[in-house]
């Protein structure tokens, strides 16, 4: 179902956790909430869910104004990073219990109950452990099982937040494009809250980007990571470097750098944004002037720290180390140049 937000605001005393945001999403879509610490990814995944009630604004749910109901009257499934299986349950009894503890009279029979259990442990793959207790289940079941547990409702939305935090790397990466290929399958409407600008970028059609509860951009992940709306973003997805100068007649020059670069940017003190990857050697006089400060090998990539003349943080730069390159000396003068960048107006 689609769901529609309109100026949502949620304070606690000082802070404004949620700060009249307006959201829509399709019916089907994967969308993901992202943002740092406190940015209130959580606090809008509760309002949505009904578990927190806002001080203003609406929650839609198609055509139906949410905002009143109940977490009950919502049927929304919901995921959380802790969010414990019954312990005294099997899998099968915990993905039923959605539907077992409904009211009589929209309670499905017995054999309809069976039947769709058995839908979603093959589902969820894990067609086998019906019986067992979730003790019994590595991290990445158990967060499996409470997936299909959350469907077995047939959710108006599915709601994840950092569903997969407490599991480590590699069973995160496993899993989150499972969970890819699950809402390819179910096409279920899903807002997914993380912290990982990764995980968002890789799993999500949308991504919203949120800063102390306001959105700071809406876009593809291709449009988030290529076409960042504000240094904010820049800085949080993925690494960037920052380069202090000034803008003038859509030049951009780094201060005590005789070498500039194009920009759209109006006049004025600016900074330029570049990704480590999106940098390259050139020769003297085509770029900026720097020096190797630190230098490392890590599998095919090298990474160096560049002390740029005119500014105060050190660049970081990164490239394929192919058998023809070698890694420059710690001490070397070299010169980069953006290859892809942006700039933004102080
Ligand atoms: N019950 C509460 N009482 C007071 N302040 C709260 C409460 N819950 C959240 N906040 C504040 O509201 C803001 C948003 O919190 P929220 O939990 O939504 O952020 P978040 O982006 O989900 O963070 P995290 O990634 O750490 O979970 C924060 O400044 C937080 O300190």
């Amino acid at each position: 179902m689609d769901l529609h937000i309109r100026q949502l605001s949620k304070r606690y005393r000082d802070v404004a956790a949620l700060d009249a945001v307006d959201l829509d999403i399709a019916s089907g879509e994967l969308v993901a909430l992202l943002g740092p610490s406190g940015s209130g990814k959580t606090t809008l995944l509760r309002v949505i869910a009904g578990l927190l009630h806002a001080d203003s604004g609406q929650v839609r749910f198609g055509d139906t104004d949410a905002t009143r109901l109940s977490l009950r009257e919502r049927n929304v499934g919901f995921v959380f990073q802790h969010y414990a299986l019954f312990k005294h349950m099997t899998v099968a009894e915990n993905i039923a219990f959605g539907l077992r503890s409904r009211p009589r009279a929209r309670r499905p029979d017995k054999a309809t109950i069976k039947r769709r259990v058995e839908e979603l442990l093959a589902l969820i793959q894990l067609a086998e452990l019906g019986e067992r207790y979730p003790e019994q289940l590595s991290g990445g079941q158990r967060q499996r099982v409470a997936l299909a547990r959350a469907l077995a409702i047939d959710p108006t939305v599915l709601l994840l937040d950092e569903p997969f935090g407490a599991l480590d790397a590699k069973v995160r990466i496993e899993l989150r494009r499972w969970l890819r290929r699950l809402h390819e399958q179910t096409g279920q409407t899903t807002l997914f809250v993380t912290h990982d600008q990764e995980e968002a970028l890789e799993l999500a059609d949308r991504v919203v980007v949120l800063r102390e509860g306001r959105i700071e951009q809406v876009g593809t992940p291709d449009e988030i990571y290529s076409a960042p709306a504000s240094e904010y973003v820049f800085d949080f997805i993925g690494r960037a470097n920052a380069l202090e100068g000034r803008v003038e007649a859509g030049q951009f020059a780094a201060h005590g750098q005789a070498h500039a670069f194009a920009s759209d940017a109006p006049d004025g003190d600016a900074r330029l944004y570049v990704r480590p990857h999106d940098l390259a050697l050139v020769r003297t006089g085509e770029g900026w002037s720097a020096r190797v400060v630190a230098a490392h090998r890590l599998a095919d990539r090298i990474t160096l720290e560049l002390d740029v003349v005119g500014q105060s943080r050190p660049l970081e730069f990164d490239f394929a180390a192919t058998p023809d390159v070698e890694t420059p000396a710690v001490g070397q003068a070299i010169a980069v140049a953006p290859l892809r960048y942006r700039v933004y107006p102080l």
